[in-house]
């Protein structure tokens, strides 16, 4: 898998539902002349709100704080200026922020600020989410507790409110298999890492022990008995129904209790695929006379008498429903 960040074009991630909003609102953008950049949809249906991180404050217990900031710390009040900031290539972009009204804050001011300075400093990346809704990656030019100079992929720059600002993980974590894995778990970082995965037909990502499943409405190649065999020698180690499904299986011979997979999301999102998915492997685990898969071969004819046809999937199961609510 390429490690290499995901063109420009990739780098908005469309927001949902569109009356949600967690950390700033439009209004903390104070240029609108950011037009919608190539907009991708992921579902985001099952995706948590954003778990707002680095929000610690460290407090000195000993002497005069403001003599003791550690300037390297995340949690350090410095705030960046944009002539404070190495002048590692980025000229153009350097110059058009020296351009911007100067921002700076006092001393006192700044040290109750997030991680976002540190960011800045780093010369790391933030997410900005515009009036649209679409979040953008930009790049942190300066910063201070108040406002931050946010350069754009398509080369706009912008001064927005820095508690707008959303942290951006490091290129290397793109693509992880393991939301855990992110330094930074909030909305964007979730959702870029998901479609991250899901443009490279990787549609499994763990959230832990959770496993998240994009809907590809195509044939990926993902399953078979090649990797049912894979998944039983444990040679694969990718996110998969087949991993879920073997954990669940193998747990219930060790421990001889039940064990119980369970399946939601919005109609439409996959359930009844997966289910299959973890029956066809369970079958070929069962392995011995094939009525496992006789049975499972009669799921079209079930389905042609209890599915229908609904606004949002063409092959809506409704067994669940007729049989707890008859
Ligand atoms: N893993 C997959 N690979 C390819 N296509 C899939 C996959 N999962 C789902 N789909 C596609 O999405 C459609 C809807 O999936 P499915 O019927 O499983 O949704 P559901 O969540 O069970 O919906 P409902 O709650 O309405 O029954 C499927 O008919 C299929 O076309």
């Amino acid at each position: 898998m390429s490690r290499s960040r995901v063109q420009p074009s990739f780098q908005s991630i469309r927001s949902l539902p569109g009356d949600f909003h967690f950390a700033g609102t439009s209004d903390h953008l104070e240029k609108s002349d950011v037009g919608n950049s190539g907009n991708t949809d992921v579902m985001s249906s099952s995706i948590p709100e954003n778990g707002e991180l680095g929000d610690a404050i460290v407090e000195g217990t000993v002497g005069n704080m403001d003599h003791q900031v550690i300037e390297d710390s995340p949690y350090c009040g410095n705030a960046l200026l944009a002539e404070d900031r190495p002048s590692m290539g980025d000229e153009e972009l350097d110059s058009v922020a020296s351009h911007l009204p100067s921002i700076s804050t006092s001393r006192s001011e700044r040290r109750w600020g997030d991680t976002t300075p540190y960011a800045a400093k780093k010369k790391l990346q933030s997410w900005i989410q515009l009036p649209n809704g679409d979040w953008v990656l930009g790049k942190n030019l300066s910063t201070s507790s108040s406002e931050s100079i946010i350069a754009l992929p398509d080369g706009k720059v912008l001064n927005v409110k820095t508690e707008s600002l959303i942290p951006a993980n490091p290129d290397i974590l793109d693509g992880v298999d393991d939301l855990m894995q992110l330094s930074y778990l909030n909305e964007p970082s979730v959702l870029y890492n998901l479609q991250y995965r899901y443009n490279q037909d990787m549609i499994y990502t763990k959230a832990g022990p959770i496993l998240v499943a994009i809907n590809p409405f195509k044939k990926v190649p993902l399953y078979g008995n090649g990797y049912i065999e894979a998944y039983k020698r444990k040679s694969v180690e990718s996110p998969h129904v087949y991993a879920i499904t073997d954990t669940a299986i193998r747990e219930m011979r060790r421990d001889e209790v039940n064990q119980s997979i369970i399946i939601s999301g919005e109609s439409g999102a996959g359930k009844t695929e997966t289910a299959k998915i973890a029956m066809q492997y369970l079958a070929a685990l069962g392995g011995g006379s094939g009525i496992e898969y006789e049975i499972l071969k009669t799921n079209p004819i079930l389905e042609a008498f209890g599915n229908a046809k609904t606004l949002r999937n063409d092959n809506s199961s409704r067994f669940v429903s007729s049989l707890f609510f008859p």
